[in-house]
């Protein structure tokens, strides 16, 4: 059996992004947010787009103000009004100056802005009554943050407020983004029914179907819920086929143990995808089960109990759709160290993963277990978790106030 970092390693080598020509899709600026950029982004204009001021104030010649003092104040004309948006028409010759507001255009000759609150106007002239620390203080250079055809933004990033403001600076009002990946889900399981069903005696709601939707779109891609599949083979190779035929990425749940009405494995086998994985050392999450199929599309055989399919969801699933969606940083799990609340026991068996919430306490993480049965067919005290507890195979303990290593969800 595997061991957990070895079937993520499994896992993560057998999947690669998109492709960045064959699987882009042009978005509006605003549509943008949150979607994977497929190609580098270049601008041909400058930024700062011209030389401008940083400050409301005088632009002058350095030269002519280096000397200045509350005692000595320099005098200098002021031959134009520059406000923003407008474009200077005087060059400043020495002993003149402009007067400027914040965003303006430097004019001709000028190199220096000083500040208002440094001067003193007289009518058409301004006393400076401070000199300026250097030469181009508070000019915002032309070029100065970004040079026209460089690059600005790399290909693989994830859009954000930010990003979207250098795309809209740089007058990129069409991006290319990485579509969404297509995550096919199906339930197994001749006990299941809808959640808008009445229950007959002896079922179950179908519960993972709709959470699993839920995590595949917040990881950015696109759910096709393929609904319930009754435990018969002929049920599952239609509903497998159809899926590998139909999505980037699979997940069933259910019917991947060794119980008589586990079909999974063996239909996988039927349509010739490639088993990978059969069972990882974990708990929960033990019966995992992971093929290819013509090595395109990655098919994950979850677990049917609710928090088994949850929990290799978090720690397989979702870093496998970022790393297909085409991002290029930041799509592995993330793993923090925690300040453990209380006890945490196994039996050293497994890799075991503890449900529950991480809080931010006097500037330091906590993790506090879910209360209740910890037990892979609980999923009421799955609500309100962010993140799972991890303690390694042969450990047994980890006592309250010590640190434990934590996945967030
Ligand atoms: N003899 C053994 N039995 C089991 C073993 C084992 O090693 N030896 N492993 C256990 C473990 S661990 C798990 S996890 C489960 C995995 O079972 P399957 O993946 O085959 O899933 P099912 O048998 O179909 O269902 C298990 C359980 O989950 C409920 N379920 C299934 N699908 C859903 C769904 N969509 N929504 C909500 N609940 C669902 C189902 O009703 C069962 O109660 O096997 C153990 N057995
Ligand atoms: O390991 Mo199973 O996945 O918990 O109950
Ligand atoms: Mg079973």
């Amino acid at each position: 059996m595997l061991s957990v970092s070895e079937a993520e390693a499994t896992i993560f080598n057998l999947v690669s992004p998109l492709d960045n020509q064959q699987d882009m899709e042009i978005v509006d600026l605003l549509a943008a947010d949150s979607r994977i950029l497929a190609s580098a982004v270049a601008s041909q204009l400058d930024f700062p787009y011209w030389d401008n001021s940083a400050m409301d104030g005088y632009a002058v010649r350095y030269a002519d103000v280096q000397q200045a003092t509350q005692q000595q104040p320099v005098i200098l004309e002021i031959v134009e009004e520059i406000p923003a948006g407008y474009q200077p028409q005087s060059t400043i010759r020495p002993g003149q100056a402009a007067r400027i507001f914040t965003g303006a255009v430097m004019p001709a000759g000028a190199d220096t802005v000083v500040m208002q609150e440094n001067t003193q106007r007289q009518e058409k002239r301004v006393l400076i009554l401070t000199a300026p620390q250097k030469p181009q203080e508070f000019v915002r250079q032309r070029a100065a943050c970004y040079e026209a055809g460089t690059q600005l933004l790399p290909p693989g990033i994830m859009l954000h407020g930010s990003e979207i403001a250098v795309l809209a600076t740089a007058q990129c009002t069409q991006v290319s983004v990485y579509r969404r990946p297509r995550v096919a889900i199906f339930s197994t399981g001749n006990e299941l029914v809808p959640p808008e069903n009445p229950l007959q005696p002896g079922q179950i709601v179908d519960s993972n179907q709709y959470a699993l939707a839920a995590l595949v779109r917040q990881s950015g891609a696109e759910p096709l819920m393929l609904g319930i599949v009754p435990d018969e083979p002929a049920a599952l190779e239609k509903a497998i086929a159809y899926a590998v035929s139909n999505a980037d990425i699979v997940i069933s749940s259910g019917g991947v143990s060794v119980g008589d009405y586990d079909y999974v494995e063996q239909i996988i086998k039927s349509l010739e995808g490639k088993i990978q994985i059969q069972a990882v050392a974990m708990k929960p999450g033990k019966p995992l089960t992971v093929a290819t199929f013509r090595d395109q599309v990655i098919y994950f055989g979850l677990p049917g109990n609710p928090a088994s399919a949850l929990v290799t969801f978090w720690r397989f699933v979702q870093p496998t759709i970022k790393k297909v969606s085409g991002l290029v940083d930041g799509w592995q799990p993330k793993f923090i160290k925690a300040l453990n609340h209380q006890e945490l026991r196994s039996n050293g068996k497994w890799e075991t993963y503890f449900w529950g919430k991480l809080h931010l306490q006097n500037g330091i993480y906590e993790f506090q277990l879910a209360g209740g049965s910890q037990s892979s067919g609980n999923l009421i005290n799955l609500a309100q978790t962010n993140a799972l507890a991890v303690m390694a195979v042969g450990q047994t303990l980890i006592p309250s106030g010590e640190e434990v290593q934590v996945l967030l969800n």
